[in-house]
């Protein structure tokens, strides 16, 4: 990664310069009638550095949606978190309701939502919800001043000017999640947060949606032309195999003048994250982190993966080696890309397990095909790795996609992280 990456273990500590994100021993517990509980969240440390893309990936059920809801401090009433997500000095996790809406939603964190359909409110126009959140945010008042602020706003995200009287109905998937998109960054926030953003949209708009998303982090600003939805962005560059299309966006070659390179960065595009978060709009100093079951959106947008499985990260690594070599480390994160159709197409055996009735080792062990009898006990995390019997990483070095190799054992109970 480049150095806007931040290295992290899973111990708690001081965030490195540059980071927007910072969540540490985060857990979420739901309280459920007859003492049961549901330990949706398990001890989750992760940095999203300023220009970096981080994508959360794994099974249905696994905990994704409830990580993103308490970061927002959206958790159900029934829900007991522990840990700090700190963005910009405060705790999202222990901030008050008030501090929330006023300092957090939209303007610390922009909300890039699962159904942007739904999202939006469904009897007003786009333009009128665009002039609510302009007048909100960004303080913008007067008739003209606002008119002009939320054509703006519409435009940084490819919305296009001539379908701002529609209303939501009337918008393809792609305008709709656009619309959605501009209301995301109305308030400027450091951290765009997207929580499945391309649930639902065919191939071509899951590529265009994370493209733009990428965009946004880099400081390119939308695409030229995305304002129409007549063809594929300028730059999508179709399927291409997957070696180069990671990132190729994001170099910004779609813009004008912008100079793309097609593909020429290959796999290694991450390492060149420095050259294409300096776009003509400069750094962002936006961050993304998205959440998706869409592997192949992963590997188009991530600059590091985070691998969730039964409410706990058991890989985080550089988005490069993850894709291509060494590969994943975990056998889960193995087995999620194995099952990919244009992979082998082999679906991981057997099923997640409840997150209500967790075994006290490694909870993917009964699905592993390199489980021994150590997979009994919690694995310690190793350099993001959580796993006794991990495929061999990159080799000598610093550990999985040169992320800090602090090891810290596992934790023991999660009761204890709540006490
Ligand atoms: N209010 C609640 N009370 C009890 N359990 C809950 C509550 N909300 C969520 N859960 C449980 O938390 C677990 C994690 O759910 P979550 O929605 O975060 O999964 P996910 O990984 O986002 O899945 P998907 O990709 O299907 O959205 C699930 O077992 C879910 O049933």
């Amino acid at each position: 990664m480049g150095a806007a990456a931040t290295a992290e273990g899973t111990a708690p500590g001081a965030a490195g310069p540059g980071t927007v994100l910072s969540v540490r021993g985060l857990s979420v517990r739901f309280r459920l009638a007859r003492g049961r509980r549901v330990d949706a969240v398990t001890d989750v440390n992760l940095d999203v550095a300023a220009g970096e893309c981080l994508v959360l990936v794994g099974e249905s059920g696994c905990g994704k949606s409830v990580l993103a809801s308490a970061l927002l401090g959206l958790v159900p009433a029934n829900a007991e978190t522990a840990g700090s997500a700190r963005i910009a000095g405060l705790d999202l996790l222990t901030a008050d309701e008030r501090t929330l809406a006023r300092r957090v939603r939209g303007r610390l964190v922009g909300l890039v939502p699962q159904s942007p359909a739904a999202h939006l409110t469904p009897v007003r126009t786009i333009r009128s919800q665009l002039e609510e959140t302009v007048a909100e945010l960004a303080a913008v008042r007067g008739r003209t001043a606002l008119r002009a602020a939320a054509e703006a706003a519409a435009a940084r995200a490819a919305f296009p000017a001539d379908h701002l009287d529609r209303h939501p109905h009337q918008l393809s998937g792609g305008l709709a999640q656009r619309a959605a998109t501009a209301l995301a960054l109305v308030g400027d926030a450091p951290l765009l947060l997207a929580d499945e953003p391309t649930t639902g949209l065919d191939r071509d708009l899951v590529d265009r949606t994370v493209d733009e998303l990428r965009r946004h982090v880099a400081g390119t600003g939308a695409a030229a032309g995305a304002g129409t939805e007549t063809g594929p962005a300028p730059d999508s560059g179709g399927r291409d195999g997957g070696a180069g299309r990671r990132h190729a966006a994001a170099r910004g070659g779609g813009g004008p003048g912008q100079g793309g390179d097609g593909d020429a960065a290959g796999r290694g595009g991450g390492r060149e994250a420095a050259a294409w978060r300096r776009g003509p709009g400069g750094p962002s100093g936006r961050a993304l982190l998205m959440i998706t079951h869409d592997l192949a959106a992963a590997e188009r947008i991530a600059d590091r993966v985070a691998v969730m499985y039964a409410g706990r990260i058991v890989e985080l690594a550089d988005a490069t080696a993850f894709f291509g070599t060494p590969g994943p480390r975990h056998p889960y994160s193995r087995g999620l890309l194995r099952a990919l159709p244009d992979r082998d197409f082999v679906p991981i055996p057997g099923t997640p397990p409840e997150l209500g009735d967790l075994p006290a080792g490694c909870a993917f062990a009964p699905r592993c095909d390199r489980a021994t009898g150590l997979c009994a006990t919690p694995p310690p995390v190793t350099g993001g790795l959580a796993c006794h019997h991990p495929f061999p990483g990159p080799g000598p070095g610093p550990g999985p996609g040169g992320m800090a190799t602090e090891t810290v054992p596992a934790t023991p109970d999660p009761e204890d992280a709540h006490a």
